[in-house]
């Protein structure tokens, strides 16, 4: 299980720290070493910012590859991701907290999106809901508990923009946003949902609201000095969620733990709870039926290079396996 935020949410609280890791991925090193912290309970947890502990990676640089792969290697099954996000609405104020259930893509095509990218294999992840709807769900009670105790409103079903950046938007193009159905903003999300995605790992955004972005008439426009004054307050209780949460998440996923059955992955129907699923953790099994069948003309470096994401296709003896085609 993950933690992974850059603006503002440096370190966790109310963990034991255990290490240090630096795993170098067949996609290079994560944006930093990756904290190793305990919870109360012993459970193991990963956390790592994705702009570096510095601070010294731009969106557009973020190794997304490199820090989703790093975190499958170390076993993390749900990632909890955090960030500083712009408002697109009146009634979401700065401060507030949101999990979203959609995304539009502004990204420019400048950042690897895709694991397969640049091999000999296709695949193709459903993206329909491109957050884990299982653990969206379950996160909404526990989140919100915490969010009471701070006066903080938290939003769900909200649709998220992610731009290119590192500029903000234009006041038509926060305008046009709007128009196009957007309730909230930033620079992060993509390519890390889709990553996580095809590597089988659940994928939650908390979506911190600092800012009004450039859609008002009337007000100025956003600037990164708006954005670091709701910074901090909003770390501090990102930081209570995440020490709350992830205890609870880590029970919860044991006593629903994913059984990597697959079956009906990735079609958007009500999928009841069959065949050993885990309803948490649905992500579990989604690429089987996502990769193109295996061929002769497939690299085998390729497919060696694409089992440290996915070792269940590509590895040893299930490696020989047509994965498409059961
Ligand atoms: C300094 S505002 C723009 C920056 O903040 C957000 O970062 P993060 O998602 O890591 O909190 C946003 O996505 C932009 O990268
Ligand atoms: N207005 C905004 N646009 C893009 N990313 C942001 N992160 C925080 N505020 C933002």
């Amino acid at each position: 299980m993950a933690s992974d935020k850059g603006n503002g949410l440096y370190h966790l609280d109310n963990l034991t720290f255990v290490k240090h890791v630096n795993p170098e991925t067949p996609w290079g090193f994560p944006s930093a070493p990756i904290t190793i912290a305990a919870l109360a309970s012993g459970t193991q947890i990963a956390f790592l910012a994705r702009h570096g502990t510095g601070h010294t990676i731009p969106p557009s640089s973020v190794p997304s590859r490199a820090n989703i792969a790093a975190l499958k290697s170390l076993g993390v099954r749900a990632i909890l991701a955090f960030s500083a996000v712009g408002s697109l609405r009146e009634d979401i104020p700065p401060g507030a907290f949101a999990l979203p259930a959609q995304i539009i893509d502004r990204t420019k095509g400048v950042r690897p999106a895709s694991f397969f990218e640049g091999t000999s294999v296709v695949a193709h992840a459903a993206f329909g809901d491109p957050f884990s709807r299982g653990l969206v769900k379950w996160l909404e009670g526990p989140v919100r508990r915490v969010l009471q105790g701070r006066q903080t409103e938290l939003f769900m079903d909200k649709c998220i923009v992610c731009m290119e950046g590192p500029q903000f938007s234009t006041r038509a193009e926060s305008v046009m946003y709007r128009q196009w159905g957007g309730d909230l903003i930033n620079m992060s999300v993509l390519p890390e949902a889709k990553l996580a995605r095809e590597a089988e790992i659940s994928y939650a955004l908390i979506a911190t609201a600092t800012d009004y972005d450039s859609w008002r008439p009337q007000e100025a426009a956003v600037t990164a000095a708006d954005v670091l004054k709701t910074l901090q307050a909003n770390a501090d209780t990102a930081r209570l969620v995440a020490a709350t949460v992830l205890e609870e998440l880590h029970l919860a996923i044991s006593a629903d733990p994913p059984q990597g059955q697959g079956e009906g992955q990735g079609q958007q129907g009500e999928k009841g709870k069959g065949k050993g699923e885990s309803l948490l953790l649905e992500e579990v099994g989604s690429m089987r039926f996502s990769i193109m069948p295996r061929s002769e003309k497939q690299n085998v470096e390729d497919r060696k290079k694409l089992a440290y994401i996915l070792p269940e296709y590509f590895a040893g003896e299930e490696g020989n396996v047509n994965v498409n085609t059961e």
